[in-house]
């Protein structure tokens, strides 16, 4: 079996190529899909970011804006935060590995790959990148964004250039949905067939288009 790590900074397009290999029939877990569970309506996280975190939490769950507020800004209560999350993550990660390992390839979607040095328990990694004003047009249409949080999350997160340096493979999302299917479907086919060594050579080229005037 081979696990790959898919990351990508924030709005990017991560969670839209794993749903294209999941569409594709490869296993991918989510780490970001594993903290809402966690931290959803029951989740076993309640009780602890509660009492760290007094009033970001009700019966629907955490209030992710609240706890938004509280940590993106404060860099030692995002690390209490993460010493909450993250080993319970962990635990749901080598439990889908577990399940999981009769499958040839599996992707592992986790947001702070290079940032938490995950990569070294990965096979190989695969990057998902966009032209950086694509990428703050797509976040700023989110909901509840603002171009300071924006600004501090990009501070939090490896940047792109060497994300993209530290890759094995990088997926372009700065084009057509179509083309970045046919990149997914290009990779997941050489590896099937020939292996992650062989495949490295082809994936990291791209072209994308140029800001609007
Ligand atoms: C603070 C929370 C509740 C805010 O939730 P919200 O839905 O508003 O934002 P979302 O999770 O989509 O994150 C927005 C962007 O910030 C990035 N981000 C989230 N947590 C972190 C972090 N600890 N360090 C750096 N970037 C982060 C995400 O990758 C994404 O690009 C949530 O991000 C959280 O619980 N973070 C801590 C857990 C964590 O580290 N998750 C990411 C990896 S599993
Ligand atoms: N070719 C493309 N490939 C991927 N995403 C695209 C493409 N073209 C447009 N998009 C859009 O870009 C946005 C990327 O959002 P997505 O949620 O996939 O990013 P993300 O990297 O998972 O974000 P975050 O790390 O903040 O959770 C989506 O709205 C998606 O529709």
């Amino acid at each position: 079996m081979i696990v790959i790590g898919l990351t990508g900074s924030i709005g990017m397009g991560k969670s839209t190529v794993a749903a294209m290999f999941r569409a594709a029939g490869v296993p991918v877990f989510d780490a970001d899909a594993a903290v809402h569970e966690l931290q959803g309506p029951g989740g076993i996280l309640l009780p602890a970011i509660e009492a760290a975190f007094p009033g970001v939490t009700g019966l629907k769950g955490v209030d992710r804006i609240a706890l938004g507020k509280a940590v993106f800004g404060n860099r030692d209560a995002l690390r209490r935060l993460e010493r909450i999350v993250h080993p319970a993550v962990h635990a749901m990660r080598r439990d889908f590995v577990r399940r999981h390992r009769s499958r040839a390839i599996l992707i592992d979607d986790v947001p702070l790959l290079f940032e938490k040095r995950g990569e070294r328990r990965m096979d190989a990694t695969i990057v998902v990148s966009a032209p950086a004003w694509m990428q703050r047009k797509r976040v700023l249409a989110r909901p509840g964004m603002s171009q300071a949080k924006f600004t501090h999350i990009l501070r939090l997160q490896v940047p792109d250039r060497e994300k993209r340096r530290r890759a094995d493979f990088v997926i372009d999302t700065g084009t057509t949905r179509f083309e970045t299917r046919n990149q997914v479907m290009r990779l997941l086919a050489c590896l099937r067939a020939r292996g992650i060594r062989y495949c490295r050579p082809c994936a990291k080229s791209s072209s994308t288009p140029k800001p609007p005037a």
